[in-house]
């Protein structure tokens, strides 16, 4: 049985409560005076909170006095709906901060088209490196997004090459969807690069070394290079940003993009929103107006180390969020676990000199929230299985698509020693993933360090 009680004014608000003991409305709508509130009973539990047979009987269509606004019935089991209302004044001043947005938005348009005039002038030709799922994913939207400019893809199979630019699709990723005409695929290095302005790395991290080195000279020192790879390098501990630099032994106009985003979601064309950094002045603004769309919105940043360090370290964490899960051993811990992992981020990405906004932005708690909490992250998958039991050669047997976080976890703990943090969580799950901890023992380790402040 649910007792319902409707407060009437502007009724275009629903909020739910549960209220445990007798409730003063007064405490929640201090200014209900002027309120028709309604209680009645529900005994199937009408979620559009109707009123139903037997409300009169048990509690009549009791109108409550807006002035004393008590509810007596509203014990344990029950639930209270609430359609809410603004007053005269909260209603001005929505209002006002609409209406200044919009203000806002007007004036940034205006000055946004005259910028892009140049820039549609500077973009013909976009490369894509790498034919993965991600790689995939970016040439749909920016050929969506700009169908007069051409996408060439460079992957490593003649037949994929050729499937994607003669029948506009990816048959090993997303065979369900038409790529827009305007995208082509090569495994010709030289073609894919002639005449190319910007160029898209979607390779894993840990092939990425291999890869740039080889088209050090077909690739021009001054082309824009957006990585979207988020790992750290085996053995060095590099980041894609000092990847690049040290794999093609200059500098190179380098961006990183990242932020939550399942590939499969993007070429859905769901709303997502990224964030990109780059050192560089003009690179975060082109790569914005390259890939920005009402689908698709991106923040620019300066912080290339805390959107880099944010993203490599995140899909870790998803992996010991997905142990957690794969463990059953509940929300309390997951969220024990997720909020931990963000500090040990924190502590080492400050170290490494990450602004705090960056971390507690789309790179970084964003992508965490999406990666820790949804079955769709290949990373989080990875420990749901370890925590369910199965051997790590076996998962990563059967692994086809790349999980960044198995090859990150040994070379962040690494970095952490470096930088002399020390990340319980994220050792735990280098630990299990070397095979000198289970996911059980991990977590009772973790679990029996000693009790500390909060930092
Ligand atoms: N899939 C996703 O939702 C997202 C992926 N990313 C990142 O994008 C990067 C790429 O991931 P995915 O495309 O998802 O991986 P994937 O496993 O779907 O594809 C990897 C691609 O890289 C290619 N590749 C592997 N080794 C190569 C080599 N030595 N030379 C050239 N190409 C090589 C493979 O042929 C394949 O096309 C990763 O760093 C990942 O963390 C970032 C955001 C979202
Ligand atoms: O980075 C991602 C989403 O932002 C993808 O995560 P996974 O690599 O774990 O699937």
């Amino acid at each position: 049985m649910q007792v319902h009680v409707q407060i009437r004014r502007l009724a275009h608000r629903q909020t739910a409560f549960n209220l445990s003991n007798p409730v003063d409305l007064r405490n929640l709508f201090p200014s209900s005076r002027d309120l028709a509130i309604r209680a009645f009973v529900d005994n199937e539990a009408a979620s559009d909170g109707r009123p139903v047979e037997g409300a009169d009987k048990n509690y009549g269509q009791t109108v409550v006095d807006g002035e004393s606004g008590i509810v007596e019935d509203a014990a344990s089991d029950k639930t209270v709906n609430v359609t809410g209302v603004l007053t005269d004044d909260e209603r001005v001043s929505v209002q006002t901060a609409w209406d200044k947005l919009l203000r806002w938005s007007r004036i940034s348009f205006g000055r946004e088209q005259k910028r892009e005039a140049a820039l549609v002038e500077s973009i013909h030709k976009v490369t894509v490196f790498g034919g993965g799922s991600f790689g995939t994913a970016m040439a749909t939207v920016i050929a969506r997004n700009k169908p007069e400019i051409a996408v060439v893809m460079l992957v490593r199979d003649e037949k994929l090459a050729a499937s994607i630019t003669a029948e506009h699709t990816n048959t090993r990723y997303f065979q369900e969807f038409d790529l827009p005409h305007n995208i082509t695929a090569t495994t010709n290095s030289a073609e894919a690069l002639a005449d190319s302005d910007f160029v898209i790395h979607a390779v894993p991290v840990q092939h990425s070394r291999a890869f740039l080195s080889q088209l050090r000279d077909q690739l021009p020192a001054t082309m824009p290079l957006v990585s979207v790879s988020k790992g750290l390098e085996i053995g060095t501990g590099e980041m894609m940003s000092e990847v690049v630099v040290s794999s093609l032994q200059r500098p190179q106009p380098f961006a990183c993009l990242s932020g939550p985003s399942f590939a499969v979601e993007m070429m859905q064309g769901n709303p997502t929103a990224l964030v990109v950094a780059s050192e560089d002045l003009d690179l975060p603004r082109l790569t914005q107006w390259l890939i920005a769309s009402p689908d698709l919105r991106v923040n620019t940043s300066h912080d290339v180390v805390g959107v880099e360090i944010a993203g490599a370290l995140k899909n870790v964490l998803a992996i010991a969020a997905g142990i957690v899960e794969g463990l059953d051993l509940g929300h309390n811990a997951m969220a024990a676990l997720v909020s931990q992992g963000c500090s040990e981020i924190r502590w080492l990405g400050e170290k490494m000199g990450a602004s705090p906004a960056t971390l507690s932005g789309l790179s970084g708690v964003g992508d965490i929230m999406l990666t820790c909490f949804v079955n769709l992250s290949r990373n989080r998958t990875v420990g749901v299985r370890l925590g369910s039991g199965e051997k790590v050669e076996d998962v990563m047997s059967t692994t086809s698509q790349v999980a960044e976080g198995v090859a990150t976890a040994g070379a962040v703990v690494s970095l952490a020693r470096k930088y002399h943090v020390s990340m319980p969580v994220l050792t735990a799950v280098a630990r299990i993933l070397d095979g000198q901890s289970t996911p059980r023992d991990a977590v009772m380790e973790v679990m029996k360090l000693p009790q500390v402040p909060e930092v």
